[in-house]
């Protein structure tokens, strides 16, 4: 490329306040560029973003050599010399190949989910992480979500021709077997060469070190994943920028192209991820919102349109929202931190509940404000905190660009929330020293929960960690952790990470059940809502199981009968199915091909580790009560036990925000 630069990117180069200045199209100009044969590439004056001046010019009259890799125009776009305009990106049907960049906790499940729906659209999920890719073509999947499993053995395997009869059901309905559209390989190189759409997926984390170290998003993964596509991509590719990013990225991942293509035109549009770790796939199903945000020019309209086509095989339009891309980027930022300010406004509630005693309880006072629908019931739930790979680094990431934007008030106001999140977790841990005449030696304290939620295996980030740092600089005799979804050795080493002795870390021993873990410990601190620490409990109204028995109806026998029914009628069917046996089943419709054997060395089916809880090996409680010193403390940090009950069976109990005491710290 000569003596240009890559160009400098993203937050290191935020321009003096007051330079914000961007000119987002009027109405009259966006019209312009909807017309036919309209031309302007892009409609901002200034990348406000990027250090140096950008590019505004037409790709062809920029520097740099021509682009050797650039292929003949593909259908479906508009060859640039016939129009006089940047090549327009093509439209929905004419997606045959995506590619994610980045096969973690977004980048799977969401190729997953989106090849499982599209069956004609070939999928290539590419990672670095050989080790990763492996347990994605495996049948122990890398990370666990409820029904990740079927979703990927669909689309991954294909499935078998079957026949399916149905009470009410006029005629059997023959369903075809369907190939393969799923890949996971290492091939990131051949599998963005071959893409109509690029998915960035991958991390970014905060930076640890150098210029905004505790506070910045650490793009580099995105840049370097970037230039990859730049190097490799054909002409018309849309790059979806699918990691939570500072906003401006978009900007960066354009600069990053135009410097290793100045010769071909890419779209980049946002599409934050919304989907929550242990709800994943239901998310995904269901999304409240796909967002999609692009430039306002001809091109960006039509590749945010050809996005929308992928997602509207199972998404309704209405909720598909489409803005610009600044926009989308932020609107992914406030999004988490919105649901987290909502948390820490609990918790801070809470901290007045525990100190005026009287009884007042936070999850009285959650329950009555969330009947207001303005306010809404949901993410009201106190706890010792939030955790997770998103919430304190998004937070963080807002209150950052608030802060180079000189709205310093803003950022404190942000940052407030995460100062509410480290009390909590202090009031906590310091609570049990309290409570145990402030110290720890000799004692064994059990840990149940180091999942940073239910639902999931993710150990990032977990509340729990943090706890156990301040419980091991007391020096208790052993700190015994149980966590139903987690692996012994993932639990380890985000503990090896904290920075503990190595006579503190020899204090921690990691069980692989809840027995072993409470045994002869005088007290318990609950850190994670798993279902299964409620335990069985006497006077606990029992869960409804199982859902309302649907009954064929006309409509649903039509849709069933179309000859192309696709994956959502195929569910419809499979719901009805699942009511006919007797047991559940992945598989009730006999249309997943079995899977392959693992190979003997295979470390989860030997210690059959990591895998979720299937709800019958529930804390009993009873039980616990004669394995505990006395006076058997119960610390519930999720307020998910029964406290009254565990008291008549003469445990102490705290939970949050149970203001039954009135305590001094
Ligand atoms: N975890 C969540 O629930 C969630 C939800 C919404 C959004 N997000 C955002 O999505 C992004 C990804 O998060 P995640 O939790 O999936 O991260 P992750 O760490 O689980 O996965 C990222 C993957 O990218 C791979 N990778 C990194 N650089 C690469 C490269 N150049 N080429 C190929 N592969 C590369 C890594 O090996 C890793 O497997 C982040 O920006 C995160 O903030 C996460
Ligand atoms: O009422 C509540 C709800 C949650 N939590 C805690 O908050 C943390 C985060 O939970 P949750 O938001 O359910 O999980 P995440 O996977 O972190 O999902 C968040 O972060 C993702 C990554 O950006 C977003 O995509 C999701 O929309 C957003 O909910 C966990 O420690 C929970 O225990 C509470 O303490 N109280």
């Amino acid at each position: 490329m000569g003596s240009v630069q890559e160009p400098v990117v993203a937050q290191t180069a935020l321009p003096p306040h007051g330079q914000l200045t961007r000119s987002l199209p009027s109405t009259q100009s966006l019209a312009s560029a909807l017309s036919p044969g309209a031309s302007t590439p892009g409609s901002w004056v200034a990348n406000p973003w990027v250090r140096g001046t950008p590019d505004t010019s037409p790709p062809s009259s920029r520097s740099g050599s021509p682009d050797p890799k650039s292929k003949a125009p593909i259908e479906g776009t508009i060859p640039s010399s016939e129009t006089g305009a940047v090549e327009a990106p093509r439209v929905a049907k004419d997606v045959k190949s995506i590619c994610f960049v980045g096969a973690g906790f977004v980048g799977g499940p969401t190729a997953a989910v989106i090849a499982y729906h599209n069956p004609q659209i070939v999928v290539n999920v590419v990672d670095l992480n050989e080790q990763r890719v492996a347990h994605w073509n495996s049948a122990h999947l890398p990370i666990h979500e409820d029904g990740l499993l079927k979703v990927v053995r669909t689309a991954r395997d294909g499935t078998l021709e079957t026949t399916v009869s149905l009470p009410g059901l006029a005629s059997p309905v023959k369903l075809g077997a369907r190939q393969p559209n799923l890949v996971f390989s290492t091939k990131v190189v051949e599998a963005i060469v071959e893409a109509d759409i690029v998915f960035i997926c991958v991390n970014t984390p905060t930076k640890t070190h150098g210029l905004g170290a505790g506070s910045m998003a650490d793009v580099s993964a995105v840049e370097s994943a970037t230039r990859t596509v730049a190097k490799n991509a054909r002409a018309g590719t849309i790059i979806v920028e699918k990691s939570t990013v500072p906003c401006g990225t978009a900007r960066m991942i354009q600069d990053i192209l135009r410097y290793h293509r100045p010769e071909t035109s890419f779209e980049v549009l946002s599409n934050p991820e919304f989907l929550a770790e242990g709800t994943a796939v239901e998310n995904l199903m269901q999304p409240d919102r796909i967002l999609i945000g692009s430039a306002q020019t001809l091109p960006g309209l039509r590749a945010a349109a050809a996005l929308k086509g992928v997602y509207a095989a199972w998404v309704p339009e209405a909720r598909i929202v489409t803005v610009n891309t600044f926009s989308s980027e932020l609107a992914k930022l406030v999004a988490n931190t919105m649901l987290a300010q909502r948390i820490s406004s609990i918790n801070a509630v809470s901290a007045i509940c525990e100190e005026i005693g009287l009884g007042a309880d936070v999850d009285d006072v959650s329950l009555a404000i969330g009947k207001d629908t303005r306010i809404g019931r949901k993410f009201l739930q106190a706890g010792v905190g939030f955790g997770g790979s998103c919430f304190e680094k998004d937070i963080l990431n807002l209150a950052y660009l608030a802060r180079e934007l000189h709205l310093h008030v803003v950022a404190d106001y942000w940052l407030g929330v995460l100062k509410i999140n480290e009390y909590q977790r202090q009031r906590f841990a310091r609570n049990v020293v309290r409570e145990l005449n402030g110290t720890l030696r000799g004692k064994k304290i059990a840990v149940l929960g180091f999942a940073f939620k239910d639902g999931t295996n993710d150990t990032r980030n977990s509340i729990a960690v943090h706890i156990i740092k301040s419980l091991a600089e007391e020096m208790p005799r052993e700190i015994a952790i149980f966590d139903p979804g987690c692996a012994s050795d993932e639990i380890m080493e985000e503990i090896k990470k904290i920075g503990l002795s190595q006579s503190q870390l020899e204090r921690i021993k990691i069980c692989t059940g809840w027995r072993d873990s409470v045994q002869d410990a005088s007290a318990i601190c609950v850190l994670t809502q798993w279902e299964q620490f409620r335990g069985i409990q006497v006077g606990r109204p029992v869960k409804a199981v199982g859902k309302a028995v649907k009954t064929v109806d006309d409509a649903m026998i039509r849709s069933i009968q179309d000859e192309s029914l696709s994956e959502m009628g195929i569910l419809t069917l499979e719901d009805l199915a699942s009511q006919d046996i007797s047991t559940a089943s992945d598989n009730p419709l006999g249309r997943l091909k079995p899977l392959s054997p693992c190979p003997e060395v295979c470390s989860h089916c030997a210690s059959g580790s990591g895998s979720m809880p299937d709800g019958e090996d529930m804390v009993d409680w009873v039980e616990v009560a004669s394995m505990m010193q006395e006076p058997r403390w119960v610390f519930d940090g999720r307020n998910v036990v029964n406290l009254l009950e565990l008291e008549g069976l003469g445990f102490k109990v705290r939970g949050i925000g149970k203001g039954t005491m009135l305590t001094k710290y």
